[in-house]
């Protein structure tokens, strides 16, 4: 009998620090257990100060890619982060609606911390119009969330205001909406997670203190994808279903096979992973140049380090 880990996919943009974007998610993949794959959208300079330039890679390469890994590999869950273009945003809906990347994970990236656009203003409207639709599970901040609902939405200053904007995001057609509160300022971190069957869930961590935050939101969508690949994986083997199935796992499937209780449980376990590593790198300074530097999260917490620090 042959076995395989759970397969996941990163759709994203580069990092070349290493804290955010397609590095912080194939640590991620790896640090919760899967094997991670992963489809190039741009190269991105930048570090711990910010992004000084984007280099959009051609989207006949980026079909490339998903062809290489969707053509050979059985993707258990996928998660898209920094698109860039409209045209990428379509060809990623188009893949999506092709029924192979799993379940699927949109973290609607739209503007770095530095300020840097890493979506074209003319790419909103695709998201919100033909993305949104084919995602089961997106994770925007404050701020995206209210761009995503219209241009002129106030980001949410309360909890209600959270859980109503969570609504009426998933009047858009996602299977659910993790709403996050990363960037308010109160001493709780509070994130809520709406799911298309009508349950709402909060989940509350105590606030971090520390500089240390870059590619917190990447990392976040990274782990919650990784945890339905290996949960998924887990629940049909217990239900003695095929591991692999010969049919594409389509968008139906997916939304069928993960229901709410397993992404609740997905999210928990992410939101728990990341606190341990934001905690684990409160008081790093990695930049060679600290004031001012928004320094990565230590994907590796759980792994044991057998050398000195
Ligand atoms: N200082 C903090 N303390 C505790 N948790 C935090 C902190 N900052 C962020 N988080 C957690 O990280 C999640 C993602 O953060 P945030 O809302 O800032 O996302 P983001 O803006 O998409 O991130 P990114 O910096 O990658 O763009 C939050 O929902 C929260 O759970
Ligand atoms: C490539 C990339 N994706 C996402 C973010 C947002 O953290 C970033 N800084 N860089």
């Amino acid at each position: 009998m042959t076995t395989r880990p759970p397969i996941t996919l990163s759709i994203a943009g580069t990092d070349p620090s290493g804290g955010a974007g397609i590095h912080a998610d194939l640590k991620t993949f790896t640090a919760r257990k899967t094997m991670g794959t992963t489809v190039i959208t741009a190269l991105v300079a930048q570090n711990t100060h910010g992004v000084s330039r984007v280099y959009p890679v051609d989207v006949d390469f980026v079909a490339d890619q998903f062809d290489s890994v969707l053509g050979d590999l059985p993707v258990d869950a996928t998660k898209s982060g920094m698109l860039g273009s409209r045209d990428l945003v379509e060809l990623v809906v188009a893949r999506a609606a092709e029924g192979r990347l799993g379940f699927f994970t949109v973290d609607p990236v739209m503007i770095a911390t530095s300020g840097h656009r890493l979506l074209e203003t003319d790419a909103v409207d695709a998201v919100r119009t033909h993305l949104l639709p084919v995602a089961d599970l997106i994770t925007p901040n404050l701020p995206e969330a209210a761009l995503l609902i219209s241009d002129d939405e106030p980001e949410a200053q309360t909890t209600e205001a959270m859980r109503d904007q969570a609504g009426r995001l998933l009047e858009r057609g996602p299977g659910a909406v993790l709403l996050k509160g990363g960037h308010g300022s109160d001493d709780e971190v509070i994130d809520i997670l709406a799911t298309s069957d009508g349950q709402v869930r909060e989940f509350t961590h105590p606030r971090v203190t520390t500089m240390n935050t870059h590619g917190t939101g990447c990392t976040l969508s990274a782990a919650i994808t990784a945890e339905v690949a290996v949960l998924g994986r887990e629940r049909a083997a217990a239900a003695g279903g095929p591991a692999d199935p010969a049919a594409p796992t389509g968008k139906d499937r997916s939304r069928a096979a993960i229901g709410s209780d397993l992404l609740g449980e997905a999210v928990g376990n992410a939101l728990d992973f990341l606190a341990r590593a934001l905690n684990s790198a409160a008081d790093w300074q990695l930049s060679l140049d600290p004031e001012g530097a928004h320094g990565p999260v230590d994907h590796q917490v759980d792994i044991v380090r057998d050398r000195p620090a």
